[in-house]
């Protein structure tokens, strides 16, 4: 099966965390973390840094990996980096997804998550306690 390698970042600011809607393809619609796929030479971190600024003009501080997913879709199979991160310089502004939140932990799972994202969420909540307040 096609594998693919992503990048997500999980951009959390005063306890809350950033959840984006998918603008276009075959999950539009989805809320996920923004990020995308490594490209052939780039570390997971530089892979996450360019993608942010692609997506939503800022450059961000990648912190932690918190998870690393392993999700096989119908027609691939996805490996998904998930970092912690804080926005470094700049505001966010959407250039390809269709809307954003921000959510705190008790609202979590007031969006429909991507397949894959809805473990890496479950992993996140106890880091949010610890981040409240950054
Ligand atoms: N960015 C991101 N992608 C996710 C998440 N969850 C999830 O299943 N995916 C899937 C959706 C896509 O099939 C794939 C990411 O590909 P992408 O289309 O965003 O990658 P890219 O920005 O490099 O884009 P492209 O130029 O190939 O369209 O991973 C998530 O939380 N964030």
């Amino acid at each position: 099966m096609k594998r693919i390698e992503v990048v997500a970042a999980i951009i959390h600011h005063e306890g809350k965390i950033l959840a984006t809607q998918r603008g276009y393809g075959d999950f539009k619609d989805g809320w996920e973390f923004p990020g995308g796929k490594v490209e052939p030479g780039e570390t997971p971190q530089e892979a996450i840094v360019r993608e942010i600024r692609e997506e939503l003009e800022v450059t961000i501080r990648p912190e932690r990996l918190v998870t690393t997913v392993e999700c096989d879709y119908p027609k691939f199979h996805l490996t998904m980096h998930c970092f912690l991160a804080s926005v470094a310089e700049g505001s966010i502004t959407l250039l390809e997804h269709e809307a954003a939140k921000w959510l705190g932990k008790d609202e979590l799972d007031t969006v429909a998550w991507l397949p894959a994202d809805v473990e890496a969420v479950q992993k996140l909540k106890p880091l949010l306690e610890e981040a409240r307040g950054s």
